[in-house]
């Protein structure tokens, strides 16, 4: 199979565009498109399945998109991929309070990247996992939920870690590595 340098990542979310060219950017040129896919449900694996069938009708040749669940143990495992919804709502101080009748604050962020070669051709699915707890919010405001996730083994939320630290332990890091060793760069 030709594996392409040259990839089209479809996402509506600037911030999520931002954090992916700078963990590929030495390695795959990432060209955005910005389009607003739709919000599927089901696990997240099938959700970015799905999605990334939705991006190949945008798009010509190789296409890569993602999807971001927060899921929390005491819930087993909501909000997962409708994390969106909720935090529209509730804004991040209400994330915590989601857990306040709970003990277990423990959480994992989830990213599946889905990279198909194009129209016709075979979806793979790119998965990372990072463990942590829900916590008051701290640090900016930048980025969706990362002020109200502490990495487990860390003392610093998502929000107030430097961005290399965030990037090395993130679900999205680890998620990229796969799709890296899978595109062989
Ligand atoms: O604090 C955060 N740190 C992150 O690292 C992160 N990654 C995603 N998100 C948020 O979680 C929801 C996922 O929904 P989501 O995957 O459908 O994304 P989206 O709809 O914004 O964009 P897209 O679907 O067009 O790519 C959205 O509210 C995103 O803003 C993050 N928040
Ligand atoms: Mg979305």
């Amino acid at each position: 199979m030709s594996k392409s340098n040259v990839i089209k990542f479809v996402t509506g979310n600037r911030n999520k565009l931002l954090e992916v060219q700078k963990i590929l950017a030495s390695t795959l040129e990432i060209t955005p498109l910005d389009i607003d896919l739709p919000e599927y449900q089901g696990e997240p694996n099938e959700i970015a399945t799905l999605k990334c069938q939705a991006a190949l009708e945008h798009v010509d040749g190789p296409v890569l998109i993602e999807d971001t669940s927060l899921c929390f143990n005491a819930l087993g495992g909501l909000p997962g991929p409708y994390i969106k919804w909720f935090l529209k709502e509730l804004k991040p101080e209400g994330l915590p309070k989601l857990l306040a009748a709970f003990e277990d604050k423990t959480a994992y962020a989830l990213c599946n990247f889905a990279y198909s070669e194009g129209k016709g051709q075979p979806i793979q699915v790119f998965e990372g996992r990072t463990d942590g707890k829900i916590v008051e919010p701290r640090g900016p405001r930048t980025f969706g939920w990362d002020p109200c996730f502490e990495p487990l083994g860390y003392d610093q939320t998502y929000a107030e870690m430097p961005y290399d630290l965030k990037k090395s332990i993130s679900n999205r890091g680890k998620a990229l590595k796969k799709l890296r060793e899978y595109l062989n760069c």
